[in-house]
């Protein structure tokens, strides 16, 4: 098959089994000097990423399978609307102008219809019946999925009741019974029967079950890998499921990602990572209301608009609204759902100089008529020019699942990805990989799981970029600036074309005046920039 990128450059190798790629990571450095003075300085670090082009055979298994996420992110794998299969990345200028090409053809990576699914529920529903129950896609669909979906049962599942909320009792029919220590090895077993009986090279495990409360985090518990493991051992009451699941893909050197808001990485997960070198990443997709939150916010404080309140309620009638009807479930909600304005408004201290942040309100409420049909409100007050008052409000509907099946369908790509990248800096003689906790993942998640001091980022589109930069620097590519510097600067000559007979001149594939200030081709004229037909000509 032919590649759709390839980079020709000195520092770049395309070998049978890896692409190497030299890459100078330019940064700035600020300090501030004994007279308040910031000096920045730039810095330069030499780099080499090494991605491995082998593309396994994936399995993913779902914790929450017979879910809503769980059964229409099953059904609708071959459906994708997602950034690595949906969108697009400028790769650079060609004659014609700039060159998009899919985000996916940057870097090998695994196609969503060559995924395998299993995983685990408490309800032990097919999945047939599960695409039912959930009532996201059209009713014909769902029948012409049923002869595929009908043999797939999710495996008995871990259940502790007082981790989520009481209203989910009546459909927990498929549950492991035993200690902690016995449940921690049934997962272990089940991921590696998956793995063994199915074909696959690769697993990962991703959580998309009920959110449940937080856990208490206890030093001697959770504090470090031994003291989890220990409490696993002991069988203490604190141990969550979602965190036994985490637990077992770790000790297995399987990905877990958590597409729910509770602190299933209590500090002992996260010690346990570390040292068994397994990624983790999460907390909670971003899918709908946060998503548009963490843009908008974004776009006002660095306008220099002041939002002074924020007002989001939100309300479905899915089995996820209704367990968040309890207190405690709703809890881990609304801290996830309430930090994403922090890092965008603690930037602007012009706006904010005493670090007071927003008002900010997070409400939701469980309508069972509306269904899987997600209802979010939010209304955004902010402080403009002269005290003046701008009121934005939002309405916004969709079904919450078709969201989240997306994200998911990223964040397993992007994840397994990065277990085949490594990288070296040129005073390291080693590749080594990416940190445990896979903070490139952020794009996708509410509250940014990163590593201990690392910056949190909320804002939709640095994340993006964040993403994007990454994979160009894994090909030799510089981040995308969006200068465009090749079009503004006043000294035209250089790079310029004769078109022949029209005589106009076309710089980076765009065209600029000639000396009369009208360019033409193709029978289109453009005037300072703006696209005239003949047919306008009459009007002039
Ligand atoms: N849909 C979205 O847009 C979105 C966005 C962010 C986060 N989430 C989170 O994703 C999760 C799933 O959402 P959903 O709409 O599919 O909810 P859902 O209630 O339809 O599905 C969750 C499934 O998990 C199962 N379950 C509960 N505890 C379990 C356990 N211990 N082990 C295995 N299975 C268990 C339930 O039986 C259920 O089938 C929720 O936590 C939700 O908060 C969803
Ligand atoms: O992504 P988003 O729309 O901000 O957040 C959503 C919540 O508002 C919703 O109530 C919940 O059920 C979803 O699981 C999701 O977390």
């Amino acid at each position: 098959m032919t590649d759709a990128v390839r980079v020709e450059a000195p520092g770049v190798k395309y070998g049978a089994d890896y692409i190497e790629a030299d890459y100078t990571y330019q940064n700035t450095s600020v300090h501030r000097d004994a007279k308040g003075t910031y000096v920045a300085t730039p810095t330069h670090t030499k780099y080499t990423f090494r991605t491995q082009k082998k593309v396994p055979r994936l399995g993913l298994m779902l914790v929450g399978l017979g879910g809503n996420n769980g059964s229409t992110v099953t059904a609708t794998i071959l459906a994708n609307r997602s950034i690595t299969q949906a969108s697009t990345v400028c790769l650079g200028n060609g004659p014609e102008g700039e060159v998009y090409v899919p985000l996916k053809s940057l870097l090998p990576m695994v196609d969503p219809d060559d995924i395998v699914i299993d995983g685990w529920d408490i309800s032990s529903l097919n999945l047939a019946d599960a695409v039912e129950r959930a009532r996201v896609l059209d009713y014909n669909l769902q029948v012409q999925l049923r002869p595929y979906l009908e043999g797939v049962r999710p495996r008995p599942s871990v259940y502790f009741p007082e981790f989520i909320a009481a209203n989910q009792a009546d459909r927990a029919d498929n549950v492991l019974t035993g200690s902690k220590q016995e449940l921690l090895n049934t997962i272990r077993r089940d991921i590696r029967d998956f793995k063994e009986n199915s074909g696959v090279d690769k697993v990962v495990v991703l959580w998309t079950a009920n959110t449940e409360r937080f856990s208490e985090v206890i030093p001697e518990l959770n504090g470090t890998a031994d003291n989890i493991l220990a409490s696993i051992k002991r069988n203490e009451a604190e141990v969550s499921p979602s965190t036994l699941f985490a637990v077992a893909s770790i000790l297995e050197g399987v990905t877990y990602i958590n597409g729910s808001p509770q602190n299933t990485f209590v500090p002992g997960v996260i010690d346990l990572a570390h040292k068994r070198r397994v990624f983790i990443a999460g907390d909670d997709f971003k899918s709908g209301q946060t998503k548009l939150k963490s843009v908008l916010v974004d776009f006002l404080v660095s306008a220099g608009i002041k939002p002074r309140s924020i007002v989001s309620y939100n309300h479905l009638g899915n089995n996820d609204g209704k367990n968040l009807n309890a207190p405690h479930t709703f809890r881990s909600k609304e801290i996830s759902k309430s930090n994403v304005v922090d890092d965008m408004v603690d930037s602007n201290q012009i706006l904010y100089p005493d670090g007071r942040r927003p008002d900010h309100c997070v409400v939701i409420k469980y309508v069972p008529h509306v269904g899987d049909s997600k209802r979010a409100m939010d209304e955004y007050s902010s402080e403009i020019m002269m005290g003046g008052t701008n009121t934005l409000v939002i309405h916004n509907t969709c079904e919450d699942s078709l969201l989240a099946s997306p994200l998911i369908i990223d964040l397993v790509i992007l994840g397994e990805l990065f277990e085949r990248i490594q990288y070296k800096t040129e005073a390291e003689p080693t590749f080594q990989n990416f940190n445990s906790i896979l903070s490139i993942l952020n794009y996708l998640c509410k509250a940014p799981l990163v590593p201990h001091g690392t910056p949190v980022v909320n804002s939709l589109f640095r994340q993006r970029s964040c993403i994007e930069n990454v994979l160009r620097a894994c090909i030799g590519l510089a981040p995308l600036n969006h200068m465009l510097l090749e079009h503004k600067l006043a000294r035209v000559g250089i790079d310029c074309q004769e078109t022949g007979s029209s005589k106009a001149s076309k710089m980076n594939g765009h065209l600029i005046q000639s000396a009369n200030g009208v360019s033409q081709t193709n029978g289109v004229h453009e005037t300072n920039g703006h696209v005239r037909r003949p047919s306008d000509e009459a009007e002039l």
